[in-house]
């Protein structure tokens, strides 16, 4: 049986603009993300993957429906709940690793708790520091860094509070493919030997094979589910889709 969602949306419904220019982004989606599961969110380009991130994120509202972190039911909440909601439950890796130039690797991994005042959780921060080989860096300012580097510290910053749930949007858009190799690694471990749970936009197949179930959307609805998705299986089910 599954596990308890750790987010889920509810018939939500997402339009930009209005009148004859509005466009449907995501048009009655349900769809829940268990927890200790890795899934990718995939589809064409345009068919609503990173609105459905963001509605999922707390990071854009919805025009209806519901969306849930956690206990927290997001849709209902104040601009200022809603982004303590992020902060204490959510973590983000994105395309461009988003790190702050003048701070080392450490206070990049260590700056969203110190800003939420919660005190570090040593071990667990020297358990991610360790599985993502950046004890050496921890010194380091990004400038100094490879990309993929740079993505293990976003990636270490991420988890490091333990949030019931890790977005991540094309997190190996920006590297090569071995780089890439051991991020996708890492996210897949993260949720299977730590128990964490990863929602990741993606293009592309391989990254995909690295999750536990894929999620398709086509013109802002889902349009399938893969279990245990291979790299062939996502193809062939992105060219049914005119991908
Ligand atoms: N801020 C916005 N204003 C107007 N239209 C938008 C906005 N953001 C997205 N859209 C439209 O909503 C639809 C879904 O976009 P979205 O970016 O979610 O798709 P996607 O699947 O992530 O695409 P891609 O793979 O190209 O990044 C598209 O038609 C897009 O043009």
């Amino acid at each position: 049986m599954d596990s308890p969602a750790a987010v889920e949306a509810a018939d939500v419904v997402k339009v930009y603009g209005h009148g004859d220019g509005a466009v449907r982004a995501l048009d009655h989606v349900s769809v829940a993300f268990p927890t200790r599961r890795f899934t990718a969110i995939m589809g064409p380009s345009g068919s609503g993957k990173s609105t459905l991130m963001h509605c999922l994120a707390g990071l854009e509202r919805v025009d209806s429906g519901q969306v849930r972190i956690g206990r927290h039911e997001v849709t209902r909440l104040s601009d200022a709940a809603l982004t303590r909601v992020r902060r204490d439950h959510v973590g983000f890796v994105f395309q461009s690793f988003n790190l702050l130039p003048t701070l080392s690797a450490e206070d990049n991994i260590l700056l969203g708790l110190r800003l939420a005042g919660r005190d570090p959780d040593k071990q667990w921060f020297d358990t991610v520091v360790d599985v993502l080989g950046l004890r050496a860096r921890l010194g380091h300012r990004p400038s100094e860094l490879s990309g993929g580097q740079q993505q293990r510290v976003a990636c270490a910053r991420a988890l490091v509070g333990r949030p019931d749930v890790v977005f991540a949007d094309e997190p190996t858009g920006n590297l090569d493919s071995r780089s890439g190799a051991e991020v996708l690694g890492f996210l897949r471990a993260s949720v299977h030997e730590f128990g964490q749970t990863v929602v990741m936009v993606t293009h592309d197949p391989v990254a995909a094979s690295y999750t536990d179930h894929g999620v398709l959307l086509a013109d802002g609805r889902v349009a399938s589910h893969l279990q245990r998705p291979t790299a062939d299986a996502v193809l062939s089910a992105l060219t049914s889709l005119g991908a």
